[in-house]
């Protein structure tokens, strides 16, 4: 690279998003791409300087990247991962098929709690060499920027080691990190729920306020109910934090009375959510995140309906939920359940998977479309038309990943 320049030229398709400007896509507008033919990205310093005409290319210094007559697009956000954690769960999974449910698992000791205990048994080391295997597997599918909370510590040097841990895969530069403290995850054995969240309220988030992104609880039944809820988005409110929610993934226990109360960036899950949530996110001008993959891997198959919410002129993002119960990290994954199971069509689950995704984060000032002054977190895939990345969604349809301008996977190997 000449002063940090490159041009990525022979384009197929050069995918972007209609008029993301600062605002999330909604109806009509979340159901169109900007798709051209023969255009070129010119990178500056991490940068996107311009986008031009393929023929203009000779008249640009720096190094040129072959597209090779293939689809380039911004790179996925995942909105919604709990990556970092320890040990695994397969075993819920066979007791799943036996018929267990995500709560009795979750009621019995296993799930979250579970997961808790082997966190806290590990080393920081073990945490973070287990986890930057998951991070590095959402590089290879295409994503650039990855949401994480923390969330299995369930006490202050817990959830703090967990923190460092996220602050060491942000510092390594292969993916921009937003991080989120989920102490509202579960209730930890030996406190109750009153203790627990006075705990979090308390000392924990003193300790967090100033080192993460965003708050976010788990609200429905067998974690917090909107009481506990509204008693810790209280406690976030008067720190001036930014807000995110998990809601009727179990159960509608009436958590989203909470978006009439606080402005929540993001509301998730979202599975049992019926018209009357529909209206409380609308009024409360929430992103609807949906979870597909989770939705494929909880006790019973049950996927979003993100016609409903699209239709009700809720913006939508998706995400992979990658955690121990739905232990995937494939955002191409997310977009094929999205359109094959969730009503979505391929330009609102792309939409859905950068610019709604960064609002919901937001970094859409500065993440999730090729437009001049937005950072070059770019990707290469392996087709010649968006419309192949729902029916080739397997691992090989990324073939260059650039964050900030930096190749971070080049043919389908890390570069760094
Ligand atoms: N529902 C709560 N939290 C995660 C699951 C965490 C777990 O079961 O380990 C979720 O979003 O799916
Ligand atoms: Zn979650």
């Amino acid at each position: 690279m000449v002063n940090g320049r490159f041009v990525v030229h022979n384009i197929s398709q050069l995918v972007t998003n209609e008029g993301a400007g600062w605002e999330p896509l909604r109806g009509a507008a979340q159901s169109r791409l900007r798709v051209v033919k023969g255009a070129a990205i010119v990178i500056d310093n991490g940068r996107i300087s311009s986008v031009i005409d393929e023929e203009s290319v000779g008249r640009y210094e720096g190094e040129k990247i072959d597209a090779r007559q293939r689809v380039v697009m911004p790179g996925f956000v995942d909105p919604h991962t709990h990556v970092v954690f320890a040990g695994t769960r397969e075993e819920e999974f066979y007791m799943k098929l036996k018929g267990k449910t995500y709560l009795e698992l979750l009621q019995s000791g296993n799930g979250i709690n579970r997961t808790v205990r082997e966190t806290r048994a590990a080393s920081e080391e073990e945490i973070y060499r287990q986890s930057l295997q998951r991070v590095q597997d959402a590089v290879r599918c295409g994503t650039t920027t990855l949401e994480i909370k923390t969330g299995y510590g369930l006490d202050l040097e817990s959830e703090m080691k967990m923190l460092r841990v996220m602050d060491r895969i942000a510092s390594l530069g292969i993916v921009n990190v937003v991080k989120t403290f989920l102490g509202m995850h579960a209730v930890p054995p030996g406190m109750t729920e009153d203790s627990y969240t006075a705990e979090v309220m308390g000392r924990m988030l003193e300790r967090f306020s100033e080192r993460v992104d965003f708050v976010d609880a788990f609200c429905d039944r067998g974690a917090f109910s909107p009481q506990s809820t509204d008693l810790f988005f209280a406690a976030s409110s008067r720190k001036g934090l930014k807000m995110r929610l998990h809601a009727d993934e179990i159960e509608d226990i009436g958590c989203l009375d909470l978006c009439l109360k606080y402005r929540l960036h993001s509301v998730d899950h979202l599975l049992e959510t019926g018209d009357a949530g529909l209206k409380k996110i609308l009024q409360g001008g929430s992103v609807a995140t949906l979870l597909p993959i989770t939705g494929f891997s909880l006790d019973r198959i049950r996927f979003p309906d993100a016609r409903k919410f699209i239709d009700a002129g809720i913006p939508v993002a998706i995400g992979t939920d990658c955690s121990p119960v739905s232990y995937n990290i494939s955002m191409p994954f997310a977009i094929y359940l999205a359109v094959r199971f969730c009503g979505m069509t391929v330009e609102e689950a792309i939409n859905a998977a950068t610019v709604n995704a960064a609002y919901s984060l937001d970094v859409l000032g500065r993440k999730a479309t090729i437009e001049p002054g937005k950072d070059a977190d770019i990707l290469i895939l392996n087709v010649d038309d968006y419309r192949k990345i729902p029916y080739q969604y397997s691992s090989s349809l990324v073939d260059s990943v650039f964050v900030m301008g930096e190749p971070i996977m080049r043919h389908g190997y890390f570069s760094l």
